[in-house]
């Protein structure tokens, strides 16, 4: 299985054309150590992340935490022969554990949606959860990359940046908004309207869509004026029909699951392209851009997600939204006042508790 996954690996990056550089991190002997935790680890998304983490040829350590339910978890994918050792941790006392060391954290503790609520209907339950978690990376992993999955993500990437500003240890460069299912879903409805030529149409992996903005409803600003290939017999109905379609894909889901929760193969799967893109930048390997959610000053607001390179620190730039049409131009400056209030939704409760 591993030789298969890193096969896999190798053959997307060759794909890429940056196989060369990269194959020397995926011999045995020159790929680092690196510790990935996962902060609800038993959930619905933490179950499927947690063997895709353990796929990864990148990962040497992958801790595994929860309230409840991790030992399970981690005896099963633990007995998987790759490369990474599985450990479970459960309960406060050993969140401390599981974090020591970590080079990437990854947090989709908290509760998900039920038909008829908004991302934001989470923020009460899950504003505290990811307070106390950031609490614990800022003693015990101050350094560490963390990939932001809890939602309402437009607050809760506010709220950890300020638990870290409070702490001393904030790195703008090392906390990222994972938005990457939005970009997977954008991909995945193109690819489906887009005439695009078969053989691109056959590795959604050389489909790109930039989406940017936020992580919740008209937030979701996906670029398909930006799409490549370039999906030229696309009508201005397409546009706004696929625009809406990546927008509500979360509620698609929701409805779906009628009452048991929301995303989460999808999810796993976004997750684990986003962790490895920065497992990827902290091992030195170049051109390694995914958008995210992040500190940011290429508009007004104080957090954006646009494309970012990623490299041995986090974030080596935020890219610019490079040319808009008319119709994202619009979406861009209705979006803004909704960003905003969230973001600083998610400030406002950090400092007040
Ligand atoms: N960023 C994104 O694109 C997406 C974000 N999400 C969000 O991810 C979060 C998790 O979703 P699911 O896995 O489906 O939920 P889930 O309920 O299946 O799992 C959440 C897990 O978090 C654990 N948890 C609760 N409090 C905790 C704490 N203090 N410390 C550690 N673990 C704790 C629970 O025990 C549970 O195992 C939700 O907020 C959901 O809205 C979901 C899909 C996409
Ligand atoms: O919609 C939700 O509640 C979960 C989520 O963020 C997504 O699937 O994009």
């Amino acid at each position: 299985m591993r030789s298969f996954v890193v096969r896999s690996v190798e053959s997307a990056l060759r794909r890429r054309g940056a196989a060369s550089s990269n194959r020397r991190l995926f011999s045995s002997d020159s790929v680092p150590e690196r510790k990935v935790a996962i902060l609800g680890a038993a959930g619905g998304i933490g179950q499927p992340l947690a063997l895709l983490m353990k796929l990864n040829p990148l990962v040497s350590n992958l801790a595994l935490y929860d309230i409840a339910g991790t030992a399970g978890v981690a005896a099963d994918v633990g007995h998987i022969n790759t490369r990474a050792q599985v450990a479970g941790y459960v309960g406060e006392e050993q969140l401390g554990k599981a974090l020591e060391g970590s080079d990437v954290v990854i947090i989709p503790a908290g509760v998900p949606r039920k038909p008829g609520m908004t991302r934001d209907d989470l923020f009460n339950i899950n504003a505290g959860i990811v307070k106390s978690l950031c609490t614990a990376i800022a003693k015990y992993c101050p350094s560490a990359v963390v990939n932001m999955i809890s939602n309402p993500v437009n607050s809760t990437v506010p709220i950890a940046s300020e638990v870290f500003k409070k702490a001393g240890t904030y790195d703008e460069k090392k906390l990222f908004g994972v938005t990457t299912l939005d970009v997977v879903r954008a991909k995945t409805f193109y690819t489906g309207k887009a005439k695009v030529p078969l053989r691109e149409c056959l590795q959604l992996i050389d489909v790109n869509v930039p989406v940017v903005g936020g992580h919740a409803g008209i937030t979701i600003l996906p670029l398909f004026s930006q799409a490549t290939p370039a999906g030229n017999d696309l009508s201005t109905e397409d546009i706004k029909a696929l625009t809406k379609r990546t927008q509500d894909g979360g509620t698609e889901v929701v409805e779906a699951k009628a009452g048991k929760g929301s995303a989460t193969l999808s999810m796993a799967y976004a997750g684990a392209i986003f962790a490895d893109a920065c497992l990827k930048g902290l091992n030195g390997v170049p051109d390694i851009v995914e958008c995210s959610f992040v500190q940011s000053s290429i508009t007004e607001l104080p957090f954006f997600a646009s494309k970012v390179r990623l490299g041995k620190n986090g974030v080596v730039e935020v890219l610019g939204l490079g040319p808009l049409s008319d119709y994202e131009e619009e979406g861009l400056e209705n979006l803004k006042p909704e960003l905003k209030a969230s973001i600083e939704k998610g400030i406002k409760f950090a400092r007040d508790n």
